[in-house]
């Protein structure tokens, strides 16, 4: 799912696809001559007209004098003051802004948000740990700034060919490459510091494989070969796998659902994509699979594909015990959808078709995961399913116990459990409750 605008590879994509976004952006161009003027005000001149105000001449006495000419000063101090106050604020604001740019800041909390829903998932039936979500969020974010600034500290040259991305941080020269290099190194050391002391050591370690498929495999890989891409799917599906890693301090079967359905899922994004930039791309020297296809068949084909690959996910989800029957309906019904504009681009390779088929991804990712967070079922429920599955139940026997194991477990006594196997022959010993 993701460039620039999902809002970005999500969202950085999304403002590309219209061409009114693709023109150079007029509210950024100014930048260096802005702090050119903020830099001129910091030494600000104190005018002659000033001080003929001030009424500072020669006939004056000398307590005049000494007063008058005080007063000059300290007029000039707090000018000097609040100019370089203004100077700062200013100087904060431009850096700021290329940190938030540099970062992707909108495709980095879409990414968040993917790993927060891992999260969620990953809690089970407990009490969420609203502190373990928010230092798993914040870790994220700061990662995925890293590895975003990275890419473009990567791409400068290639940037400055496209109409996308010349006006970023590093080729409209707004900020420096050292600069943007510390940057990038320490809000990736201080994400991986913080998942790795506030969650786990898993999730920390996910982030920062994360972090180097997506900066020094997939960055330098776009201009060599169009299997980046499905690189590039890996890495937008595994922040929710660390989410879930945080949260559980593992990685199980269930916790693949997530990651699968945006690994499938960015594959009609990009496709869209590719068809629509193909001439940005071409320029930028990057080798989308959009530029050996000059027809649009095989992109579209692929599209396509990956929606049905969605389609069994909600059953999945459901059977494993992820989610409630609700979701494998609305789950299904939302990968029809999406596959009903790929199917629709696939028959006429039109711009307009393959728009449709973009912003049909864009809908897609936010209402999945909002369907897994509303239908979710608990740890307990999980628990017993593999319990069933262990215990080599008939398929006869499945069906009825799948509808037991989505209602809450009745506690029982501890030696309830004790007599049940492996001596069943045993006289099953009385409880007595006090
Ligand atoms: C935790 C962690 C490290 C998360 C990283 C997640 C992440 C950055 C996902 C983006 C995935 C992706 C392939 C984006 C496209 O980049 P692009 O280079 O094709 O986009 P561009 O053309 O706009 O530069």
């Amino acid at each position: 799912m993701w460039r620039r605008s999902v809002v970005s590879r999500f969202s950085s994509r999304i403002s590309v696809s219209s061409s009114s976004s693709s023109l150079p952006n007029p509210r950024l161009i100014p930048w260096s001559r802005e702090l050119c003027a903020v830099n001129s005000f910091s030494q600000p001149p104190i005018s002659s007209e000033s001080t003929a105000k001030l009424g500072i001449s020669g006939n004056r006495s000398d307590a005049n004098k000494v007063f008058a000419s005080s007063t000059v000063a300290a007029t000039a101090t707090t000018g000097d003051i609040s100019s370089r106050v203004a100077s700062m604020a200013g100087l904060g604001h431009h850096y700021a802004r290329c940190y938030w740019e540099l970062s992707k800041a909108r495709l980095s909390m879409l990414v968040v948000a993917t790993s927060g829903t891992g999260y969620i998932l990953g809690t089970g039936n407990a009490a969420i740990d609203f502190a373990g979500l928010c230092y798993t969020c914040a870790g994220t974010m700061m990662i995925a700034a890293s590895a975003n600034s990275l890419n473009q500290i990567f791409e400068i040259s290639n940037d400055a060919k496209m109409k996308r991305t010349m006006l970023r941080p590093l080729p409209s020269g707004r900020i420096g490459v050292p600069h943007a290099v510390a940057w990038a190194t320490i809000a990736g050391a201080s994400g991986a510091c913080l998942l790795a002391s506030k969650t786990n050591m898993l999730a920390a370690g996910l982030a920062s494989a994360n972090l180097v498929l997506y900066a020094f495999v997939y960055t330098p890989l776009k201009q060599l070969h169009p299997i980046n891409t499905w690189v590039g799917a890996v890495v937008g599906a595994i922040p929710p796998l660390l989410g879930w890693a945080a949260a559980s301090g593992e990685i199980s079967l269930n916790s693949m659902i997530l990651p699968a359905a945006l690994y499938f899922w960015q594959i009609p994004h990009f496709m869209a994509l590719a068809h629509l930039c193909r001439n940005d791309y071409a320029a930028g020297g990057y080798k989308m699979l959009s530029l050996f296809d000059p027809s649009g068949k095989r992109i579209a084909a692929v599209a396509l594909r990956n929606c049905f690959y969605m389609v069994p996910l909600g059953f999945i989800a459901y059977d494993w015990g992820l989610t409630s029957s609700w979701f494998c309906l609305e789950s299904t019904l939302l990968t029809l959808a999406i596959a009903a504009t790929a199917f629709s681009f696939y028959r006429d390779r039109t711009m307009q078709k393959a728009r449709k088929m973009f912003h049909a991804s864009l809908l897609f990712l936010p209402v999945f995961m909002s369907g897994l967070l509303l239908h979710r079922v608990s740890n307990d429920n999980q628990q017993q399913l593999v319990e069933d599955n262990e215990a080599g139940l008939s398929n006869s026997a499945s069906n009825e116990v799948k509808t037991q194991r989505r209602k809450k477990p009745v506690a029982q006594p501890p030696v309830a459990y004790a007599s049940a196997a492996p001596f069943p022959f045993l006289p099953a010993p009385s409880y007595y409750s006090p």
